[in-house]
């Protein structure tokens, strides 16, 4: 399997992307209008707040959802028993951010988010009939004024060789939300499962964007977009000294769009995030 990288300006790109989509769950944009510059000064910019000890004045609320994720109560995917080795803060234009980090978290949700949607638009035009007519409602419409929407900004500490047997900086699971755009981390670690299972490197050289389709979209879709694990290895050699920052936006809908019969956006994420142990 290989994942697509699709130039954004091409004239066929919402095809080949969203046929990349339909076969692989994944896909990587090249020439796209997130502004690199502001995504390495978050990078840059968050790596000293984590590094710092100001985060716990932060703590998560597991009400809301927002703030900071310590390594302590980091999530555990789905089907397994290690934590993963990452620590992170979940921000939402109504929750808590550090005041200094503010305006250009604000700025990247914005401008992402506004991707986002010009992307689920390329999703929804290229669903075939049969299935677009049981979406409930046209998807561009399903994000409209969603409170949900997340950005998270990860960081994966080095390692110290003390890791428990067998846990990994992020276990194979799959995103819950509709859509989630991910740019390309300052380290490599991000892997795609093939249908035969074997994992498969994502093309993420530095100023690549990734996109994914989540569990919320595969419901919707009745499978025709795939949710496809995906994990992020531990590094080796000199990279284990290393920390890697992530910053993915989880484009998801208002709770009271419904998925699909057995759903609505809400009951689906209270489920999941029960089981990813963040929330009783
Ligand atoms: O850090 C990454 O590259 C991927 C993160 C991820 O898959 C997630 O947080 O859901
Ligand atoms: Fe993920």
């Amino acid at each position: 399997m290989q994942v697509r990288v699709v130039d954004y300006r091409a004239a066929d790109a919402a095809e080949q992307f969203t046929r990349s989509l339909h076969e692989t769950g994944f896909g990587v944009l090249v020439n796209h209008p997130l502004p690199q510059s502001l995504v390495e000064k978050i990078y840059g910019d968050w790596l000293g707040f984590f590094n710092g000890g100001s985060k716990h004045d932060f703590a998560y609320s597991p009400e809301t959802q927002d703030g900071y994720f310590s390594t302590e109560i980091s999530e555990t995917a789905k089907g397994h028993q290690q934590k993963d080795i990452k620590e992170y803060f979940h921000i939402y234009p109504w929750g808590r951010i550090p005041e200094s980090l503010k305006a250009d978290a604000l700025r990247y949700y914005e401008i992402a988010n506004e991707l986002a949607a010009e992307l689920l638009s390329w999703v929804e035009r290229h669903t075939p009939a049969d299935i677009a007519r049981n979406y409930r409602e046209p998807l561009s419409h399903m994000i409209k004024d969603s409170r949900l929407t997340l950005l998270r900004v990860l960081r994966y500490p080095p390692l110290t060789g003390n890791e428990p047997e067998g846990s990994l900086r992020a276990a194979p699971h799959g995103d819950i939300n509709l859509l989630t755009i991910l740019p390309a981390a300052n380290e490599p670690g991000l892997q795609v499962q093939a249908k035969d299972g074997s994992w498969v490197d994502v093309p993420s050289d530095f100023g690549m964007l990734i996109i994914n389709i989540g569990d919320m979209l595969q419901e919707a879709s009745q499978g025709y977009y795939p949710s496809t694990q995906h994990r992020v290895v531990n590094p080796t050699g000199e990279g284990a000294k290393k920390s890697r920052v992530s910053l993915p936006l989880f484009l998801h809908p208002r709770e009271d769009v419904v998925l699909s019969d057995r759903y609505t956006a809400h009951d689906y994420l209270e489920e999941r995030l029960r089981e990813l142990g963040v929330k009783k």
